[in-house]
């Protein structure tokens, strides 16, 4: 289980997180929700143990970020919104390329099947002549060589086509279920959320967005 304890961030003095508290099982989609520059993405960065809180603590089953940050990073798959691949190299070479920073061995073949079953199946192209949307799959594809317990994903949707993105959602969803993964995601589209997410997180404590998902059947948590 991931456990947040009063999380609270500030940038300089501004007040970004403020006292977050909540838990989140395997196998559950969690939804992100709130306006630009609510804290989202910085809440994901704290998850990924990119930036670290003022205050509160992180646990993942028996492990403390503060205590074992080595040990919580091999757990952790982080897509980040902006696209982090090798625009040169082809699909197969970045795949290669990050299994070997990753604390797993892969073989060529496995990596090949991560990315089919995201509907990738380009491999031996340079990334370069990919469209937004497969960077975005490959990206995906690329935080889950490692086997992680928690996905770590912003807008992993934002501007990719309808079919790209109901493959993605899917292949989210199966991940949550069918390996138990923890996902925490974020997004604006609001029927995506409701779709995909089997709770929301609302930052910001924006009642434009309960009032959006008010009759969603989701539970809204709002900080
Ligand atoms: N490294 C930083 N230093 C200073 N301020 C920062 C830093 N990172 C983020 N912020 C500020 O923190 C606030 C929250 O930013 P964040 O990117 O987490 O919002 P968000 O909810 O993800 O927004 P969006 O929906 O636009 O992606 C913003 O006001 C942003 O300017």
């Amino acid at each position: 289980m991931l456990n947040i304890q009063s999380l609270t961030k500030r940038y300089n003095r501004k007040q970004i997180l403020n006292n977050l508290s909540f838990s989140v099982l395997p196998g559950e989609v969690i939804g992100l929700v709130g306006e630009n520059g609510a804290g989202k993405s910085t809440l994901l960065r704290l998850l990924a143990t990119i930036d670290k809180p003022n205050k509160g603590s992180i646990t993942l089953f028996d492990y403390s970020y503060k205590k074992h940050r080595k040990e919580i990073r091999k757990q952790i798959g982080y897509v980040p919104q902006d696209i982090a691949i090798w625009d040169e190299l082809t699909v197969k070479e970045n795949m290669l390329f990050f299994e070997k920073l990753a604390y797993t061995n892969k073989t060529s073949e496995q990596l090949r099947q991560l990315c089919l079953e995201m509907n990738l199946d380009k491999w031996d192209v340079p990334v370069k002549t990919l469209s937004g949307g497969m960077k975005r799959k490959l990206n995906i594809a690329i935080s889950l060589i490692h086997d992680p317990t928690i996905l770590l994903l912003d807008e992993p949707t934002v501007g990719i086509d309808l079919k790209s993105k109901i493959e993605i959602g899917s292949y989210l969803l199966k991940q949550a279920k069918e390996h138990n993964r923890i996902i925490l995601y974020t997004s604006h589209d609001m029927d995506e959320i409701k779709h995909l997410c089997d709770r929301v997180i609302c930052i910001g404590n924006d009642l434009f967005y309960k009032e959006i998902l008010k009759n969603s059947g989701k539970e809204v948590i709002s900080f």
